[in-house]
């Protein structure tokens, strides 16, 4: 039991639910009165305290209920505005604050640089994502990266981004993917229809990705409106565990809903499609069939780092869980990064001056001719345009990690071993102190106007220490491919410019409603 601050909830319990319970036993049968004043008795004593949680009088935060905690506040606030809510909670307790709920434990979140320099890099080895994040996305991620604490996940999965023929490939599929998506947005341009250009990104970035991971072409770009088997179920599941996030019961509710089954079907359809090629590798592999050196994908380079000298051939379910924590990864998140740059870019009141120097920059570099490799890391300012959108709506809004031993953080806040920390990148994104009074202004030049790029514990959303993203330069690179030939040819006008900046609640960050979107030819 624990004992927390008194709260205006314990107050409201003494002066509203008291009177009404005592009220109650006064007109009951003996036995009920028993028990009612047992009931009364229990709650009373422990009033200031959560179930199972060590209390912790010394942190602010939230006032919860007796016994329950933060439960009723955690299980009302509505998810779609979870990262604003955060963000109150911020400005009214400060850098640090605590909440607790019995079952799930106790949570201190934090938002401040030198804290997540704490956790992240400096003892990064103290806080692990522990158990609950591998039972939430575990369905989707298996033993991948993104669930395990450290091994040989990181270790592989770095040696892929040094193998410099990866980095050609991948730039070669981008252009290609992108020309499929100009391809699409053609039979649109000047007519008044209205594409979705979020769907769109979603199609890019999963083509793409069928290429690189598997080899395989998914043709979403073919037709966006369609659904392809293997990114319905990958959406499906990804979206169904999400929810496990923001529910405490989540178990319960899948179990009534029907989700569980779902969410099995989900995964099954995803590994066995997954498993199929694998098995048609094994087989070329043993028939001895040249794999072009230049067109080598994620899978085929998996499988050949573990046939390496020294390296530890990758089992079938290993080799399944490495491609797909890639896609998951890297492909939502992009796609909704790109979406995110385009609203911003386009929505009223948008200095014109973004797009103007966007537009100048790409003619100045392409020269009417294709993206590379080469010409994307000249496109400054369409990364500033990509870095500043994700500051604001970083695809990754928060995360969490288990203490390990009992450990004490800058600023003298002690955190107990089992206890866990959480941070809100959104919040960061917005913060003042980090980034000045004009947090909260899509202003891409000021990542061109700054004298030192900001580190990676105050610019959080591609995350920070031995854990960062292992994809920020394959994200920047597929972003501003397709930023540079969309720019090269066409204007976006959106059908809506006062949607308001609404994401649907999940792991990463998707704008709702979709990007609807009118495209005009440049006539300029
Ligand atoms: C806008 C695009 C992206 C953003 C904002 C982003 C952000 C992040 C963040 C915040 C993490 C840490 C997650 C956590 O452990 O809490 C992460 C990890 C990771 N990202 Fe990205 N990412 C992006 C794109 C990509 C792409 C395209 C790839 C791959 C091609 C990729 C590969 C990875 C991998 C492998 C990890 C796991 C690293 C580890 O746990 O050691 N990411 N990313």
């Amino acid at each position: 039991m624990s004992t927390a601050p008194t709260s205006t909830a314990t107050m409201g319990f003494t002066s509203t639910l008291l009177p009404k319970l005592l009220t109650l036993i006064s007109q009951n049968s003996n036995r009920r009165k028993l028990l009612l004043a047992i009931i009364l008795y229990t709650v009373y004593k422990y009033r200031r305290s959560v179930l199972f949680v060590r209390p912790r009088p010394d942190l602010p935060g939230p006032p919860g209920l007796p016994l329950i905690g933060n439960f009723w506040e955690m299980a009302t606030t509505p998810t779609a505005v979870f990262h604003q809510s955060q963000e109150r909670n911020f400005a009214k307790y400060g850098r640090v604050y605590t909440m607790a709920i019995p079952g799930v434990g106790r949570t201190i979140t934090v938002k401040d640089p030198e804290i997540m320099d704490h956790i992240l890099k400096t003892h990064f080895w103290n806080y692990e994502k522990g158990t609950r994040s591998k039972q939430t996305i575990g369905p989707l991620a298996g033993n991948g990266i993104f669930t395990a604490d450290g091994e040989w996940q990181r270790q592989y999965a770095s040696k892929i981004f040094t193998v410099k023929a990866f980095r050609q490939y991948t730039n070669d599929v981008f252009v290609q993917e992108a020309q499929r998506a100009i391809d699409y947005i053609e039979t649109f341009a000047d007519t008044g229809k209205v594409v979705d250009l979020q769907r769109l990104f979603y199609c890019f970035t999963l083509d793409s990705f069928g290429e690189i991971a598997f080899g395989e072409v998914f043709n979403c770009l073919g037709d966006p409106t369609k659904d392809v088997k293997f990114a319905a179920a990958f959406d499906r599941l990804n979206h169904n565990l999400s929810g496990r996030f923001f529910s405490p019961t989540y178990k319960l509710v899948e179990w009534w809903t029907g989700t569980d089954k779902l969410i099995t079907e989900d995964r099954t359809i995803i590994r066995d499609f997954a498993q199929k090629i694998i098995d048609r590798r094994r087989r070329e592999r043993q028939e001895q069939v040249k794999v072009d050196e230049g067109k080598k994908d994620l899978l085929q380079l998996f499988m050949d780092i573990g046939s390496e000298e020294g390296g530890t051939p990758l089992s079938d379910d290993m080799l399944v869980d490495s491609v797909l924590n890639f896609i998951i990864a890297g492909r939502d998140t992009t796609a909704q990064a790109l979406a995110w740059t385009f609203y911003l870019m386009h929505r009223r009141g948008a200095d014109p001056a973004i797009v103007q120097r966007m537009q100048e920059e790409t003619d100045s570099v392409l020269q009417g001719g294709l993206p590379t490799y080469e010409t994307t890391k000249q496109q400054k300012f369409a990364e500033a345009c990509f870095n500043e959108s994700i500051r604001l709506f970083p695809a990754v809004p928060r995360s969490t990690r288990i203490c390990t031993q009992d450990d004490e953080l800058p600023g003298g806040i002690k955190v107990h071993k089992g206890e866990r920390v959480n941070w809100n990148t959104y919040a960061m994104g917005r913060d003042e102190k980090i980034w000045g009074p004009d947090a909260k202004v899509y202003n891409p030049f000021r990542w061109m106007e700054m004298k030192e790029k900001p580190t990676s514990s105050k610019f959080l959303s591609f995350h920070h220490g031995p854990r960062t993203c292992l994809g920020q330069g394959f994200a920047v690179t597929e972003a501003v491919t397709l930023m540079s030939m969309f720019f090269q040819k066409y204007t976006f006008e959106l059908e809506n410019p006062d949607q308001k900046a609404n994401y649907i609640p999940s792991l990463t960050l998707p704008l709702a409603g979709g990007l609807r979107a009118r495209v005009n030819r440049r006539t300029d």
